[in-house]
């Protein structure tokens, strides 16, 4: 017998691969997916082929399905003449669909639904046969109400909201079946049965109508599976041509233990402080482990630069002026992804230390720019600066904080000389730090950093701070939760940026890092400077991680609340375990299984941890941990994952195209992302890889003068239920993380002042033009006026001495008042938002 197959039709979801991984788990049938207007732009386009499948399946999607952009040839595919017709399946935008395509209406909903959980009333035959009770996740705005005869209601669900509302339909004569809610979310309940009761009726109707189902013809060019990045090398007609790297295939190695001595300890024997280039990955907390130090060589070290939108890679050696062009064309086929997947092939090593994840390889990050790119959406007209940013590193020492093994590695041809001096050279210093006589006792880590950076300012420092302003956040907050009602979006991450500029003489970065790492230990934190961008990272967000023999991890956080002496574990339990929070982390944990599902296929992907609260230093956090295996079977790599899934689900919201881009439109007076919102981390010659989520961190690009301008991005997940003054809060609290955002908070008592200088939005930052968010309703108009700022009547007190507000430059913006800096640094708990 042949293997069946079903036509799955993706509206550009975040959920759709989660679809064909359950469809193929309960219905054992081959799953070919194809976009609403691509490969094919019709249904009769799409007709010839139908007769090679089973059934098709529809949906979920953003967007309505009258809009032709949102629906594309499913609208089509109900009126299929009989000759073509076969049995289809719909979900959530496919059952509205369906119910349009019958005289039914399509309406919004009066409280939206998503992440959201239902009991289902139905039943119990034919669709519902034995279901028993379903509960069903939500992720929908609008709702169908069924006309005509030809439908008939199967399922429903009660709120108190919105009264009944259909959760389940059919077709009385042609093969349609079709739910509402979200069959394949991992909190979804008793719905297999459901898609296998779908498929015991198709497969029935196909029998009754004697359809026998035809082999694929020849031109039908959609593979059950996508081609993996090496595969993609291979089907080329050109061969890539690498210049041979000068690097031993077998990785040398010495190891020692040196419990105590601190990573940033050797960072400083290293000379970090005078390096114009420098890498360090440093696991500051649990559940970090591994600390990565990238010893990088003038002359030898390699260095990646590629610009999104740009149509080649630069690669230069460290320390040399000249760079060479790899152009991206055939073999690559204008992809970076691809350049990087034959790049680290010619790299491929083995002999390490089995324990260390980290042989030698590319450290750096990829920004946000590269991910949008990915999603083949057009980026504006920008700066050329590095989004990916990577040094081969060929000799790294790699620090366990669990059992303080010190690796030292090289991939540098007989390499032993300088294995072992390093390793002499770790000695002594680990020696030093066992000395009792060496130094006094360390001093508190905070108040080191902190006297580190006093002393070099001699008097009190005032940095500059350009923060967006309140009122503005709201509104664009209000604007994110239009496109939420009108079912474009079921969640998105809006962000902002702030600008901090330290006065001259700059401190140097590395004490900044210093004092970052002293104020917020993160498993993530990471120290890099590389081709002209510096960045300081205290990052509590995995976003993926992959090992050597094929195991994959992600780690999304949504729910933040901060730490306070009042803020127990069970308070913050009680907060983070609302629905509103849930729900912010299942919309996430629904999309990264679905960009997961997309390159493991079905069967590889599980969640060992639904959202648990875990506490950091500043903030408890609601994380879900999601992990998959790399068949052995494929030729895949870490890599292809992530080429996939960039940028974080967690950093745009679902579904994930559709949120990009309503948050580009939002955003876009706001420059780029950049850094911010990026991944950092490194892929190994050994296969495996880790990478964080760029947040809680600031960045500097050497482009922008010597003026010490730092950039921080802060933002949270605004669903239906946030409100514009919690998500405030949320953003306030994220961006506290950065030193010198907090000012007198943070160094009050040792007589460190610091000046607010309030600029509204980023309108008078040069070069930074914020546009006005209630203008930007073009883009997708949602038909509404503009939403009141009323819900912040803080009045707003002039402080004593300072300038009236005046256009111009940063400095000669309204200065913050007295009561409003102390307001923002007594900073309340998150409550869970009303809506
Ligand atoms: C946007 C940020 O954080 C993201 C949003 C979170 C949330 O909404 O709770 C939590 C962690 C990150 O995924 C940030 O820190 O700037
Ligand atoms: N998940 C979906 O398919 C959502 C459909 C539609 N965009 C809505 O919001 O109602």
């Amino acid at each position: 017998m042949t293997q069946p197959r079903i036509l799955l039709v993706d509206a550009y979801d975040s959920f759709t691969h989660n679809l064909s991984a359950q469809l193929e788990r309960c219905t054992k049938a081959e799953v070919h997916t194809i976009h609403i207007d691509a490969p094919f732009q019709s249904a009769s386009e799409l007709a010839p082929f139908l007769a090679s499948f089973d059934a098709i399946v529809v949906g979920p999607g953003p967007g309505h399905p009258e809009n032709n952009r949102d629906i594309g040839i499913i609208k089509d595919l109900w009126h299929l003449d009989l000759a073509h017709r076969l049995p289809i399946f719909g979900v959530c935008l496919g059952l509205q669909s369906l119910c349009l395509a019958f005289g039914g209406r399509v309406e919004r909903l009066r409280t939206v639904k998503h992440g959201l959980i239902s009991t289902i009333r139905h039943e119990g035959e034919g669709l519902f046969e034995g279901a028993g009770d379903v509960i069903a996740v939500r992720y929908h705005s609008l709702h169908a109400r069924l006309g005509g005869v030809e439908l008939e209601g199967l399922a429903w669900a009660k709120d108190p909201e919105n009264g009944e509302v259909l959760m389940a339909a059919k077709h009385r004569m042609r093969p349609f079946w079709a739910v509402q809610y979200h069959p394949e979310s991992i909190c979804t309940e008793g719905s297999d049965r459901i898609v296998e009761n779908f498929w015991r009726l198709a497969c029935r109707w196909n029998r009754e109508h004697e359809r026998e189902v035809a082999p694929l013809p020849r031109d039908w060019a959609v593979r059950p599976r996508e081609l993996s990045l090496l595969e993609q090398l291979q089907e080329s007609s050109v061969k890539a041509v690498h210049r041979l790297p000068a690097i031993s295939k077998t990785v040398q190695r010495v190891s020692m233990f040196a419990r105590g001595l601190d990573v940033r300890r050797i960072c400083e024997m290293l000379e970090v402080e005078s390096k114009r280039e420098f890498v360090l990955l440093e696991s500051a907390a649990t559940p970090g482990r591994w600390s990565i130090i990238g010893v990088l060589t003038p002359g030898m070290t390699e260095l990646i630069r590629y610009t999104a939108g740009d149509s080649f890679v630069e690669l230069s050696k460290l320390g040399e002026p000249t760079a060479s062009q790899v152009e991206l064309q055939l073999p690559y086929n204008a992809s970076m992804w691809r350049f990087m997947a034959s790049y680290m092939k010619a790299r491929e090593a083995s002999g390490g230390e089995a324990d260390s994840p980290f042989w030698g390889g590319l450290m750096g990050y990829l920004s946000y720019e590269v991910g949008v790119e990915s999603l083949s959406i057009p980026l504006p007209r920008r700066k050329r600066r590095p989004d990916v940013n990577l040094a081969f590193v060929e000799r790294s020492i790699v620090v366990d904080s669990l059992t303080g093994e010190i690796h030292v590695q090289s991939l540098v041809p007989r390499d032993s000389e300088w294995l072992n001096s390093m390793k002499i050279r770790l000695q002594q210093e680990h020696d030093l730090s066992l000395t009792p006589s060496a130094t006094p006792p360390p001093p508190p880590a905070v108040a080191t950093a902190t006297a580190s950076i006093q002393t070099h300012y001699k008097e009190p420092c005032k940095p500059t701070i350009a923060k967006p302003l309140g009122e503005r956040y709201r509104a664009l907050v209000r604007e994110c939760q239009k496109y939420l009602s009108s079912g474009d979006s079921y969640e998105l991450c809006l962000t902002a940026r702030t600008m901090v500029s330290l006065p001259s003489p700059q401190p140097s970065e590395w004490s900044l890092y210093n004092l970052l790492r002293a104020r917020n230990p993160a498993p993530y934190a990471a120290y890099l400077r590389l081709q002209d961008v510096t960045l300081l990272s205290s990052s509590p967000e995995r976003f993926l991680s992959y090992s050597r023999n094929g195991k994959v991890q992600l780690r999304p956080i949504k729910g933040t609340v901060k730490k306070s002496p009042s803020m127990t574990r069970a308070h913050a339990e009680a907060l983070l375990n609302t629905p509103k929070e849930r729900a912010e982390n299942l919309m996430i944990l629904d999309l990264i299984r679905h960009d997961l599902h997309r390159i493991l296929g079905a069967g590889n992907v599980e969640v060992p941890q639904l959202m648990r609260v875990e506490e950091y230093a500043s903030v408890y956090q609601l994380v879900s941990v999601i992990e998959g295996n790399i068949p052995t079977s494929a030729p895949l790599t870490g890599l292809d994952i992530l080429a996939t899934s960039l940028p974080p689900g967690s950093m745009t919201g679902a579904p994930k195209k559709r949120s990009v881009e309503i948050l580009q439109a939002l955003e876009a007076g706001d420059e780029e992302r950049g850094v911010y919102s990026g991944v950092v981390g490194y892929m190994s010659v050994c296969g495996a890889g880790d990478w964080s989520v760029v947040i809680r961190s600031a960045y500097r690009y050497d482009d922008e003068g010597d003026e010490g301008r730092w950039w921080l991005g802060a933002g949270g997940a605004v669903t239906a239920l946030s409100s514009p003054q919690g998500e405030w809060e949320e953003m306030e609290v994220k961006l506290e993380t950065f030193p010198p955002s907090e000012g007198e908070a943070m160094l009050g008592d040792k007589g460190w002042a610091t000046e607010y200088h309030w600029v509204p939005g980023h309108a008078d930052v040069p070069g930074n033009g914020m546009a006005d968010p209630l203008a930007k309703e073009a883009a997708y108009d949602s038909g509404r006026a503009p939403p009141r700022d009323d819900d912040n009547p803080r009045p707003r007190v002039q402080r004593q001495g300072l300038p009236e507000k005046k256009p111009g430059g940063p400095n000669t913006a309204s200065p913050r008042a007295a009561s409003d800096i102390e307001e923002s640094l007594i900073l309340r708990p998150l409550s869970p938002g009303k809506p």
